[in-house]
C-alpha cells in the first residue's frame, strides 16, 4: 500500500495532508530542514537528504505553497525530478475534477476547488481551495491558482503564474508566464510575463524584479 511523504512543514503542507487524509491514504511524515510545530505529531523524516532512503512505495507530495512567487514551491518539485524520484497529485475528495479535464503530474487541486471540463492542468500546477477552473482553461507548469480566485473558459495561464486570491480572470484572457496577478484583480486584458496587475480593472504595477 501506498505512503506520503510531504515536502515541507508549513501552512500548505497542513492543507495537502488534510486532503490525503480524507481520502483515506496514510502520511507516512514530512521532510523539512527543522521540525515544525504546525504538523504536530506527524513524524520529522529529516531535510532533503532522507529523500534517497526512502522506499520505493513512497509517494512524495509538495508541502510547499506559495507567498509572492512560485519560485520556491517549483524549485521544490524540479529538484526531486532530478533526484529520478515523482511527486504525486494531490486531489482533494472535496472537490470537483471534471473527468473531460487533463491533469499533469504533481498536480494539486484543494477543498471545494472546480476543475471543469476541459481544462488543462500542466505538471505541478496548484489549484487552491475553493478556486474555478472554467470549461478550456489551461493552467500552465507550476502556476498556482490561489484559493477563490475565479478563472473564465478558455483562459491561459503561463509557467509559473500566481492568480491570487479572489481574483477574476475574463474568457479567453492570456496570463504570461511568472506574472503575478494581485488578490481581488479583475483581469479584462492579456498580462504581460513577469509583471504584476492589480485593481478593478487590473493595471501593470511594473517588472516584479523577482528573480529567486
Ligand atoms: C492559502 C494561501 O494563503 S495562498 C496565498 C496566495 N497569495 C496571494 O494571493 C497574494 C497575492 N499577492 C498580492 O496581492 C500582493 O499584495 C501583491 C503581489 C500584489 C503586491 O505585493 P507587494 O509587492 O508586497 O506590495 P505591498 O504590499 O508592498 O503594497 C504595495 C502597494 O500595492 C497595494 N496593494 C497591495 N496588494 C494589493 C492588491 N491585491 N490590490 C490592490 N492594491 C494592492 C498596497 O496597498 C500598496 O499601495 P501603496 O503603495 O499605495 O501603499
Amino acid at each position: 500500500m501506498a505512503e506520503y511523504v510531504i515536502l515541507g512543514g508549513g501552512g500548505h503542507a497542513r492543507s495537502v495532508i488534510a486532503a490525503l487524509v480524507l481520502r483515506g491514504e496514510t502520511v507516512r511524515g514530512y521532510v523539512a530542514p527543522e521540525p515544525s510545530p504546525a504538523l504536530g505529531p506527524l513524524t520529522h523524516l529529516g531535510d532533503d537528504d532522507c529523500l534517497d532512503a526512502l522506499p520505493p512505495h513512497v509517494l512524495l507530495a509538495n508541502g510547499l505553497g506559495t507567498t509572492g512567487s512560485t519560485h520556491a514551491r517549483r524549485r521544490l518539485h524540479e529538484q526531486v525530478i532530478a533526484r529520478g524520484m515523482e511527486v504525486a497529485q494531490v486531489l482533494h475528495p472535496r472537490a470537483f475534477i471534471d473527468p473531460a479535464a487533463d491533469l499533469g503530474p504533481g498536480v494539486q487541486v484543494l477543498a471545494g476547488a472546480i476543475v471543469n471540463a476541459g481544462a488543462r492542468l500542466a505538471e505541478g500546477a496548484l489549484i487552491n481551495t475553493g478556486a474555478i477552473v472554467e470549461h478550456d482553461t489551461e493552467i500552465g507548469r507550476h502556476a498556482h491558482v490561489a484559493p477563490g480566485a475565479i478563472l473564465a473558459g478558455g483562459v491561459r495561464v503561463g509557467l509559473g503564474a500566481l492568480v491570487g486570491l479572489g481574483s477574476r480572470v475574463l474568457p479567453g484572457i492570456a496570463i504570461g508566464a511568472d506574472s503575478v496577478v494581485a488578490a481581488g484583480a479583475v483581469v479584462v486584458a492579456d498580462v504581460d510575463p513577469g509583471s504584476i496587475v492589480m485593481g478593478i480593472p487590473a493595471r501593470p504595477r511594473g517588472d516584479r524584479g523577482d528573480t529567486q
